[in-house]
């Protein structure tokens, strides 16, 4: 599993200068996943210089000030039980020195902020579902650690027998798995196994999927039910090849069309694998806002009138649209792709009805984690594909269904 990001070189392109470059050493802490526009052109300058060392907290198109104390103490903590919303992006001053300076230390003997999950986002531009100025990504940029805030725990209910630990509920998995008749190497499950990489426990469950098994996830849960916000995505770009092709001058007029066919690829943001993942293991879950169809059709329309291009709804049934747009998880990332390598799979779980992801072959470490759209509910207009499948279609159907 990989644990830090790896920020990979800046693609020869150039962005659009429409932001001063960064002082060098300077560093850009990412704190929570904004899917920012694809500016066709350059931005209004409207934005005014922040005054020196100002932190500017982003939130929609408005810059605050930065409040005197810590970074974004304005915001109050979401309701119990509510969805964690990603809202906006917090950037943090562009310090002349280090930017470690302007965060709080971390306490002696304090634990290591948490692994990264199973997935990482990767950033490659992207176009986003609320209007917003670019953030430019200059090589020295560094995502700097997240450190998880307390979590603000629920009182715990006597009446209620404790949740059985993951162990307790591995070993009943591998007592009803022995007792189907599954030979022995099979009962075991992969986390358990001796240099299994612990956390892998928490991030996906093992096969095969029980309703109780889908049913814990406790980071996931915790991240959803404690209104704290989700770890940030770790964000890395991706050099394209054909960016050296083009510097060395094979660019013919077909080539760069295939450059633009290119760079229209390369602004898709996608999820990648951080460890690898065994065929048919559960990856993540699909979670979002449970809307009914007529609110779904009025986001849709909003959607289509600023003219977003990446959509994060996916139809159940009827009046059971869950929508990622502004509150989910990892899985929003989730690209479409004519030859993927996961499945989305529709559960009853406990009597709820929630979507899970699974991967449909083995997928190594680094790889891109797509599914096929066409047989989801996913909604959004009938656009071109990006996938490169050999087998692709060319476009994305993914108008809802009921
Ligand atoms: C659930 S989002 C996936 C994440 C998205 N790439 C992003 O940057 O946020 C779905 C959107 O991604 C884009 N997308 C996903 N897969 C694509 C593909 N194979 N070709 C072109 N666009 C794709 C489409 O704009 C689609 O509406």
């Amino acid at each position: 599993m990989i644990n830090s990001p790896r920020i990979l070189p800046r693609p020869r392109r150039r962005l659009p200068a429409a932001r001063p470059p960064l002082p060098r050493g300077a560093e850009t802490v990412i704190t929570s996943p904004r899917i920012l526009p694809r500016p066709r052109r350059r931005l209004p300058a409207a934005r005014p210089p922040l005054p020196r060392g100002a932190a500017a907290v982003i939130d929609s198109l408005r810059i605050l000030p930065r409040p005197r104390g810590r970074l974004s103490p304005a915001r109050p903590p979401l309701p119990r039980g509510a969805a964690a919303v990603i809202t906006s992006p917090r950037i943090l001053p562009r310090p002349r020195r280090r930017l470690s300076a302007a965060l709080p230390p971390r306490p002696r003997g304090a634990a290591a902020p948490p692994p990264a999950a199973a997935v990482a986002v990767t950033d490659e531009g992207g176009v986003g579902p609320r209007r917003s100025f670019r953030i430019s990504l200059r090589p020295r940029v560094r995502v700097v650690p997240w450190v998880k805030p307390p979590v603000a725990r629920k009182p715990k209910d006597p009446a209620k027998s404790p949740r059985p630990s993951i162990e307790a509920l591995a070993a009943e998995w591998a007592k009803e798995k022995a007792a189907s008749g599954a030979p022995e190497e099979e009962c075991v499950l992969p986390f358990l196994q001796k240099g299994a990489p612990k956390k892998e426990a928490f991030r996906r469950l093992p096969l095969p999927h029980t309703f109780q098994e889908f049913s814990i996830d406790p980071i996931k849960k915790e991240e959803l039910d404690n209104g704290t916000e989700p770890p940030p995505y770790k964000i890395k770009i991706i050099p394209t090849g054909l960016y050296w092709l083009a510097a060395l001058g094979l660019v013919t007029a077909q080539m760069s069309a295939l450059t633009n066919h290119f760079a229209e690829r390369k602004r898709l943001r996608s999820l990648r694998a951080l460890e690898a993942i065994e065929k048919d293991d559960f990856v993540i879950e699909f979670v979002g806002e449970v809307i009914d169809d007529e609110t779904c059709e009025e986001r849709l329309e909003d959607m289509r009138r600023r003219g977003d291009k990446n959509f994060y709804m996916c139809k159940v049934k009827k009046d059971f649209v869950i929508d990622a747009t502004f509150k989910g998880n990892d899985c929003r990332f989730f690209n479409h792709s004519c030859e993927p390598n996961c499945q989305l799979q529709k559960w009853q779980v406990n009597g709820k009805t929630r979507l899970g992801v699974f991967a449909s072959k083995a997928i190594e470490v680094g790889e891109p984690l797509t599914y096929d759209y066409r047989f989801e509910q996913h909604f959004g207009p009938e656009i071109e594909c990006f996938c490169g499948a050999q087998n692709c279609q060319g476009n994305m159907s993914v108008s809802g269904k009921d």
